[in-house]
């Protein structure tokens, strides 16, 4: 398939069958069976990098896939063992910007819930609101608020398939609190309080960064972090009863006054999730860990 093809997707979203045959290629092509995903944002991939006894699958050659377009997103997913521990990672995500609709940008979220997955990590760069929050800060997601959801759009628009989920899932507590509470011990335990914060993200549209007027207003509704991202992949997997755990690296800060030149750009993203990444790749491999006992109990 050519990439304006795939760009340029329809409206509805890929029945069961079609995005079965994604996950079917993959497991045949691995002899890992994943319990635990993971999406890593602009610059985050890794973590992928770090996974023993790995399978790399570049996105053009898994049936059905969308393609990545994005700097800082290699376009690979990657399975194989964190600490022992197996794992599928998107290197690379997809976002409405590229052209995907919201239901495309999330499609992978099934394809890793046909594949057996019960537990996702999703990760994102995004700019800091709350004017407490530094450059290099992590904020665990607490809640978002779904701005697309507002204008009528869904990952979740069309015709339901019971077999994916119900019509109407809740997405209140859609970011697990066990997870995150366990989180929290271990960004005690490797001494992160200080750039750890809770907080609620925004996903907006893109690709441009946002206004002065703008960020003001989402600061008023309660936005700590705003990004591109997140929320269509949070709420398919809400949607198919994934338990979710999620965090933004504050890339930059967001610019709230009139009386400045700094501007956001996408290479200090790049470069801030590199600075930081050492720090982003331990934490998670600890939660993985943490979550994989906890798969195993439950
Ligand atoms: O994929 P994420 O959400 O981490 O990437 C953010 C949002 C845009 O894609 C890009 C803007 O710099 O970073
Ligand atoms: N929308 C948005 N996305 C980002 N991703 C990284 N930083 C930002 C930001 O300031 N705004």
């Amino acid at each position: 398939m050519c990439l304006e093809e795939t760009v340029m997707g329809d409206d509805t979203p890929y029945p069961f069958e079609v995005i079965k045959e994604s996950a079917d290629y993959l497991l045949s092509g691995t002899q890992h069976r994943p319990k635990i995903g993971v999406i890593c944002g602009s610059g985050l991939g890794g973590l992928a990098d770090q996974l023993d006894e790995r399978d790399v699958f570049p996105y053009e050659s898994i049936p059905n896939f969308p393609v990545s377009t994005v700097a800082g997103h290699a376009g690979r997913m990657v399975i194989g063992l964190l600490s022992g521990v197996p794992v599928m990672c998107m290197q690379g995500r997809f976002h409405a910007y590229e052209g995907y609709p919201l239901w495309k940008c999330a499609m992978p979220v099934r394809v890793m819930k046909l594949m057996g997955v019960s537990h996702i990590i999703v990760t994102n760069a995004a700019g800091g609101l709350n004017p407490e929050y530094k450059i290099g800060d992590i904020m665990i997601i607490k809640d978002h608020i779904n701005m697309q959801g507002f204008a009528g759009d869904s990952p979740l628009r069309g015709r339901n398939d019971e077999r994916f989920g119900p019509r109407f899932p809740a997405m209140n507590n859609a970011y697990d609190k066990n997870l995150i509470a366990m989180a929290k011990k271990i960004v005690a335990d490797m001494n992160l309080t200080n750039v750890v914060q809770e907080g609620v993200y925004v996903m907006l549209g893109g690709p441009t960064y946002e206004t002065v007027a703008e960020l003001n207003m989402l600061r008023i509704i309660g936005v700590d972090a705003v990004g591109m991202s997140t929320v269509p992949e949070v709420v398919v997997a809400r949607h198919c009863g994934m338990k979710v755990f999620a965090f933004s690296l504050i890339t930059n800060q967001c610019i709230t006054q009139y009386d400045t030149d700094a501007q956001a750009n996408h290479e200090e993203v790049i470069e801030v999730a590199n600075i930081r990444k050492k720090d982003l790749q331990n934490l998670a491999r600890r939660i993985i860990v943490n979550m994989s006992e906890e798969y195993q109990e439950s």
